[in-house]
């Protein structure tokens, strides 16, 4: 009896030892080679080539029914590998998409790459209770330090879904704190100016905020009574034509917002660190991520923090937890080298991008590009020229008085100047899309400018 006791004792330990190790070697959480399959399913969709003109995503169409990642092909591109070149077909120079990039990150897959698993910050909060990643904003405060763009200490670092969610944050926050019996407040850009601060303020239809159009024109005009609240956006450099702005307005009614998101070594030498009472930064600008939809603010009042923070809480409760991974992850591969080697990459790209639409451009007198001298930049320690985003394209004939339509006519895509509250003599050509949009815009442009020797010979 006694040993069937016992048989039967070392039975159900035996058991039990035998379940826990099946338990424990099944367990997604615990078993160390989870990673696999993800890994495998993410090296599948970038190993198909495209033929260089596309790219496939593990979020393609198809996959999830168990297909091979099709490919996307870039504009102009088509057939299943991208390799067909359709004729006549329109250059996209509309959209700043910084694609330019891209190669950059390909050769960083593997100090890029983020695995992200099913149970990864499930929580509205981080451990702190707050909606930011602490690693996150140190890296941030580290990148400003290593590109000497920035003035981090005594500010507020606050993230938003792109600066695009902290510019209306902003534009609330300081539109609060007027407290002049003169209206609502005015909102200002000088002219030309990025036309998101004009919609925003229109669409959000504030009873504290109204868009008032140029910066000059308001310091010129009766209106300005040194009373009326005003917020100034200054953007530095300037989308559309790369210069660096200053405060056209100062005075005590009048707040400023610095949107710096092209103030990187890419796009413009960096003269000093920016050090005003709120900066806003843009991920997409500072890497190439736009479609991560991050930026940040460094904010000095800690009233107007504060209200921008509660604008973020009430409209997304913060940024993505997986965004914030994925940017400390991006960030991390910058800040390794000083920003080294992508602010080298990025610069060298855009540099032979200006260098390529100057030559075609030098043999026009039909069409003129921005001009801004070289100045010193503290990041490459030597005086550069600016290698703006965009070109910002004048139509010098008094007959082409709709620049946007002379180049749509020729098959190219720019934004017209009137969005930026300029004039229709002028258009913007978008330079940071990707290689094969930049070749296709040079190609398209050379033919328009061959065009003006034609007309010359003809007459
Ligand atoms: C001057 C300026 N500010 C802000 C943004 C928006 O950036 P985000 O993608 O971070 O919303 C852009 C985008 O092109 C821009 O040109």
């Amino acid at each position: 009896m006694e040993k069937k006791l016992l048989l039967i004792t070392v039975s159900i330990i035996t058991n039990l030892v035998f379940t826990i190790h099946i338990l424990y070697r099944n367990s997604t959480t615990w078993n160390p080679t989870w990673t696999s399959r993800a890994a495998i399913e993410a090296e599948d969709a970038a190993s198909v080539s495209c033929s260089g003109h596309g790219r496939a995503y593990v979020d393609g169409i198809g996959v999830l029914g168990g297909k091979q990642p099709s490919c996307e092909c870039n504009n102009c591109y088509t057939g299943k590998d991208c390799s067909i070149l359709l004729s006549d077909c329109p250059v996209n120079a509309n959209s700043g998409d910084p694609l330019f990039l891209e190669p950059f990150w390909m050769r960083q897959a593997e100090s890029s790459a983020a695995l992200v698993s099913g149970w990864h910050r499930m929580s509205y909060i981080y451990q702190d209770g707050t909606y930011m990643s602490e690693a996150l904003e140190t890296v941030i405060r580290k990148l400003h330090s290593v590109v000497g763009n920035a003035v981090t200490d005594n500010r507020f670092v606050i993230f938003g879904s792109g600066s695009t969610q902290l510019l209306a944050a902003a534009v609330h926050a300081l539109s609060l704190t007027n407290s002049s019996s003169s209206g609502p407040a005015r909102l200002l850009a000088s002219v030309p100016y990025y036309a998101m601060y004009k919609e925003q303020a229109e669409f959000f239809d504030s009873v504290h905020l109204k868009f008032e159009g140029d910066a000059f024109a308001w310091k010129n005009s009766e209106r300005n009574d040194n009373t009326t609240q005003v917020i100034e956006v200054v953007t530095s450099p300037n989308n559309p034509d790369g210069k660096l702005k200053r405060a056209v307005l100062d005075g005590p009614n009048v707040k400023t917002i610095h949107d710096y998101a092209y103030y990187w070594p890419y796009f413009s030498p960096i003269t000093v660190p920016a050090d005003e009472d709120l900066s806003l930064f843009s991920l997409s600008k500072t890497t190439g991520h736009a479609g991560s939809r991050f930026g940040w603010g460094l904010v000095k009042d800690k009233t107007v923090y504060e209200n921008m923070k509660r604008y973020i809480t009430l409209s997304s409760m913060g940024v993505s937890r997986t965004t914030q991974l994925h940017v400390l992850q991006l960030l991390n591969v910058v800040v390794r080298d000083g920003g080294d080697n992508i602010f080298h990459f990025g610069h060298e790209t855009l540099k032979k991008r200006w260098e390529t639409l100057n030559k075609v451009l030098s043999l026009s007198t039909r069409f003129s590009l921005q001009k801004i001298k070289p100045e010193y930049c503290n990041y490459f320690k030597k005086v550069r020229d600016f290698t703006p985003s965009y070109a910002w394209v004048k139509c010098e004939r008094p007959g082409d008085a709709n620049c946007y339509e002379i180049f749509r006519e020729a098959k190219i895509t720019g934004r017209d100047g009137k969005v930026f509250g300029s004039e229709e003599s002028f258009v913007r050509l978008s330079l940071i899309r990707s290689q094969d949009d930049f070749d296709h815009l040079i190609d398209m442009l050379k033919k328009l400018v061959l065009q003006e020797g034609v007309e010359a010979h003809s007459i």
